[in-house]
């Protein structure tokens, strides 16, 4: 569960004085996700989420994150922003940590989305990146592909514990990454982590693009091959459902044109997505102690992505 840091009812209640929210009624730890604490917050005045950012957000970063939410929110895209305080502050500090209030959005994350619910979502995404590009901010990935290999040296040969021959394959498949990784495809800012756990859904209707706190600028079709990887596969990463594969970027190219470049990158954007997210989960199984109140995330079930799109070239055709 990704309640790292407890929140006492009192801290809870004094923090919130300083907002126009009303007074606290009740608040509840959220169990998914791994990064943050997150609780729902009800107040007399409505609903709220209420995120302790952890581990890998650092608070430098935060002035960025909560600018990319209002423009966005401000876009008319269903992005949350954060709530202000009286002195008109978003970023706050509460047991410690530092700690921001949300707007709470309708909508379910689904577990089992349909080709409609993709190509639907992959339209967001590509209506995010237009409206970016009015953003005028900008942050390096630091998880993008030059961050990878110093990930990889940092796990070392603990990953053969994982899975015998881990570590060479891995090195192995990266160094063909980074020698074929496009220099000259469009970038902008990105949302880097847009998993079915982060977009919200009633239906087919996309209510909410949630957890943008992996957003940067990189190559905007690597945020599509990402979503393709976790989208397409089961948890395990396994029985990948071409239609669905297709349906995110048809319904990406829909609402943005995919060039020809793009669309021959994506095989390759693809695969480093699956080092990426093998390997920071690969770190968190390494160094998360297995009685820590977080699921882990499996690593191989990114391995097994990975294996897949090395094996199908054609995955984008
Ligand atoms: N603004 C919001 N409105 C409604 N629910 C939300 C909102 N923000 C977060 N949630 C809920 O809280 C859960 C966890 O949030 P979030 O994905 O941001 O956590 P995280 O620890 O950063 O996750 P991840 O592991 O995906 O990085 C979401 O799956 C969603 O159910
Ligand atoms: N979405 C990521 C967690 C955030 O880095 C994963 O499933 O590994």
């Amino acid at each position: 569960m990704a309640v790292y840091t407890q929140v006492s009812a009192e801290a809870l209640a004094g923090f919130l004085r300083d907002y126009d929210v009303g007074g606290l009624l009740s608040a509840k730890g959220i169990a998914e996700g791994v990064e943050n604490s997150n609780y729902i917050v009800d107040t007399t005045g409505g609903r709220f989420i209420l995120t302790l950012y952890e581990k890998r957000v650092a608070a430098g970063d935060l002035p960025f994150f909560m600018a990319l939410l209002d423009h966005l929110a401000d876009s008319g895209l269903p992005v949350p922003p954060a709530i202000k305080d009286r002195q008109g502050q978003t970023i706050r500090v509460l047991e410690g940590r530092p700690a921001c209030l949300i707007r709470f959005l309708p909508g379910v994350s689904v577990s089992h989305p349909t080709a409609g619910q993709a190509r639907a979502a992959a339209a967001m995404m590509a209506d995010m990146h237009g409206a970016l590009e009015g953003f005028g901010q900008a942050r390096p990935n630091d998880m993008g592909v030059a961050g990878w290999r110093p990930l990889l040296e940092r796990c070392g040969r603990d990953l053969d514990g994982i899975e015998s021959g881990l570590f060479d394959r891995v090195d192995r498949v990266l160094a063909a990454v980074e020698a074929a990784w496009p220099a000259d495809l469009p970038t902008g800012v990105i949302h880097a982590d847009l998993f079915p756990d982060n977009v919200l859904m009633l239906g087919e209707e996309v209510t909410g693009l949630i957890d943008f706190y992996f957003a940067c600028t990189d190559i905007r079709a690597y945020d599509l091959a990402v979503m393709h990887g976790s989208w397409m596969f089961d948890a395990r990463g396994e029985n990948p459902d071409a239609a669905l594969g297709q349906a995110l970027v048809a319904g990406y190219a829909e609402r943005r044109p995919l060039s020809t470049e793009e669309r021959a990158a994506l095989p390759i954007l693809a695969q480093g997505s699956c080092i990426r997210f093998l390997l920071t989960r690969a770190w968190d199984w390494l160094n998360t102690p297995a009685d820590a109140l977080v699921t882990r995330k499996d690593p191989l079930a990114y391995r097994r992505r990975l294996q897949w799109y090395q094996t199908h070239p054609e995955a984008f055709a």
